[in-house]
């Protein structure tokens, strides 16, 4: 798409073309709306199947997740992204975790954003967060985030803990948070297993729940980019590229800002309408290749908005890093070869951290039929 006079501002910002407003044509036919689901009600584990198979995605309504736990952590976030440019850069740049503007990966991707981007670890950061600053052992539960994962070839671990330290960002607050989110993600994935019939009950939410487990956190924010007003009606900035998420299920929540979109599975682009008393699940790579298939990963991306600031905070589920992701065997038929080839998730993150945000991950592991 050609546009001309591109306010000099968004040089490194590329656009997309916008969804139809409204869905067009594709919510009235393809797209109902985003499926809810309550994950406590009465044929949970089929709707979520259900959902998951059509789009990949779905939220999660009545999910018990108090209130005041989401809230605290969006005002801590708000005022983070409030401070100071220098402040902030202080957390950063991203590498990739830590604070990081514009840039997102290594790779040369951009988009109309700042974020923060943790690692969840439950076993090595007790003793260094307590050391750090002591926090009421009850506020930790079972999640500890790992402020001391130093950036790859880092060789100064502690440094790297005091700055993301200094981001101010309540760890309390993060901790509380990611608790919850993770057990969000847990409760689907044992509604994956129950609808697929794969047994134990925790065949999937185990994989995101032990104690080596890879979780990781994000929260981004996305400034009013008024500069939109100058485009074609037709054309959007883009705040987050389109990509699919490499671990198994990403459990999102956001303001009540409009941006989110999804791809159907026939490629046409659909907005998502906030709610921010909900939950949004985004099916991931590895879940694909674990169901061989039967659920696949869903592309989405995020388009900035011209008034209001929106604000969203993702849990990624991702499992150990020896952890093998390879089709489960009770979904293949007698003899059956799965669609994948095995990779175990360590590869995998190395693989997708090399790649660009849109590259279709998954495709170098397909079996050619
Ligand atoms: C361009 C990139 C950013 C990303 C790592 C990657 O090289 C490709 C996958 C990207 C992604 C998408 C989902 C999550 O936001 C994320 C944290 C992840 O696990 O994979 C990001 C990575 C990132 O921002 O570092
Ligand atoms: O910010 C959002 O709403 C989605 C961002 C996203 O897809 C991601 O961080 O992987
Ligand atoms: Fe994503």
């Amino acid at each position: 798409m050609v546009v001309h006079a591109k306010p000099a501002a968004l040089d490194q910002i590329s656009l997309v073309r916008s969804a139809e407003p409204g869905g067009g044509a594709a919510s009235s036919s393809l797209f109902p709306g985003v499926p809810a689901v309550d994950l406590s009600g009465p044929g949970a584990a089929a709707a979520v199947v259900d959902a998951c198979e059509r789009f990949g995605f779905f939220k999660v309504a009545h999910h018990g997740v108090p209130a005041r736990v989401v809230d605290r952590l969006e005002s801590e976030a708000a005022a983070f992204f409030a401070k100071p440019q220098a402040e902030k850069d202080a957390s950063g740049p991203a590498n990739p975790l830590g604070y990081g503007s514009k840039r997102i990966g290594r790779n040369g991707d951009t988009g109309w954003l700042e974020y923060l981007l943790l690692a969840v670890d439950h076993h090595q950061a007790a003793a260094a967060v307590s050391k750090a600053s002591p926090v009421p052992s009850s506020s930790l539960r079972s999640v500890v985030l790992c402020w001391i994962r130093p950036p790859v070839r880092s060789t100064q671990p502690l440094f790297y803990l005091l700055k993301i330290l200094a981001c101010g960002v309540c760890r309390e607050a993060v901790s509380e948070y990611v608790g919850a989110v993770r057990g969000v993600a847990a409760r689907v994935l044992e509604a994956v297993a129950e609808g697929l019939g794969v047994a134990p009950r925790d065949a999937l939410s185990g994989m995101v729940s032990g104690a080596a487990s890879d979780g990781v956190f994000r929260v981004n924010h996305y400034p009013p980019c008024p500069l939109l007003q100058r485009l074609p009606d037709s054309c959007s900035v883009t705040g987050f590229g389109e990509h699919t998420d490499p671990q198994l299920v990403s459990v999102l929540r956001s303001n009540g800002t409009p941006g989110l979109q999804l791809a159907l599975r026939d490629g046409r682009w659909v907005p998502v309408p906030p709610d921010r008393d909900a939950f949004f699940v985004i099916v991931g790579d590895s879940l694909e290749v674990l169901t061989n298939g039967r659920l696949k990963s869903v592309r989405h991306r995020v388009v900035a908005n011209s008034l209001k600031p929106r604000v969203s905070m993702i849990y990624f589920a991702g499992p150990a890093p020896e952890q093998r992701i390879a089709p489960l065997p009770e979904l293949l038929g007698h003899g059956e070869q799965g669609a994948y080839r095995e990779f175990t998730w360590g590869d995998y993150k190395k693989a997708a951290y090399r790649s660009r945000l849109g590259d279709n991950r998954l495709d170098p592991f397909r079996r050619r039929v």
